[in-house]
């Protein structure tokens, strides 16, 4: 059995784009059962990354093969992977319960035991007795356990996670980031965490995917990322000076 959750294999992406044509290429092996942050600069390509493995963006060239198989003619709802992103998309108009049903079952087809699978998720992420509030009634956290809800029903091993704290303020960052840790922790599922804070990194992660200019430019320990003071992309990312600077 492959220990690579996910690998990139000389992926291109051409988007025709103004005022240039940009050409991303990325070449990574993702280990399973960790936590891997994607960082870096606005526009580096972390987003494209994770709709690459996703399946909403499909590559130019090279290959992105998902636990050990070429993810190619997979559709991204076949595809063994969960994506939560900043914006959670739940239906306003359908109760928490209902939302987190559509993750076992786009067309609602549910039996007792997914009831009880939807009741335990809601358990898992502190929102018990939720099932029948409807979405505009939630704070922006509670909505976002909700997102993270629908994702741990769907019972896939590896979770993308696309700057899912973005718009919490930073206790509820926090609590959010707790809670994804033991959730890892008991799943010992496989994550990838977009994210634009070094704090994430720091509380989160295990190992560091740091992008630059559409490549992958380090990865590597989380511990051996923190450390750094250089490349100056980095060290900028870091709050850090910038060694030689
Ligand atoms: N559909 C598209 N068409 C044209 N260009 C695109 C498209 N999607 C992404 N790009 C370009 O590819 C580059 C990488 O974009 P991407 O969204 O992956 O970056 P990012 O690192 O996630 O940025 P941010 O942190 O700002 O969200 C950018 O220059 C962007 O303009």
């Amino acid at each position: 059995m492959t220990t690579l959750a996910i690998r990139l294999e000389n992926v291109a992406v051409r988007f025709p784009g103004h005022p240039v044509p940009r050409t991303l290429l990325f070449d990574a092996a993702i280990e399973r059962g960790r936590i891997t942050a994607v960082t870096g600069a606005s526009g580096s390509g972390k987003s494209t990354l994770l709709n690459l493995v996703a399946g909403f963006e499909t590559p130019d060239a090279g290959r992105v093969s998902i636990l050990g198989a070429d993810a190619t003619p997979i559709p991204p709802a076949l595809r063994p992977v969960s994506v939560i992103f900043q914006e959670h998309n739940l239906f306003a108009h359908l109760d928490i319960a209902t939302n987190i049903g559509l993750g076992i079952s786009p067309s609602l087809t549910l039996d007792g035991d997914d009831r009880a699978q939807i009741e335990q998720a809601l358990g898992d992420v502190g929102l018990a007795g939720f099932e029948r509030r409807l979405p505009p009634t939630l704070s922006g956290g509670e909505r976002q356990r909700v997102a993270l809800a629908r994702a741990l029903v769907r019972r896939r091993p590896i979770l993308l996670l696309d700057e899912p704290f973005a718009a919490l303020d930073p206790g509820l960052r926090q609590e959010m980031g707790d809670l994804l840790a033991a959730l890892q922790a008991k799943e010992a599922s496989t994550i990838l965490l977009v994210t634009h804070h070094a704090d994430d990194v720091r509380r989160l992660a295990d190992r560091v995917l740091f992008l630059d200019d559409g490549r992958v430019a380090l990865h590597e320990e989380a511990d051996a990322f923190l450390r750094r003071s250089e490349p100056a992309a980095v060290a900028r990312f870091l709050g850090v000076p910038s060694k030689g600077a």
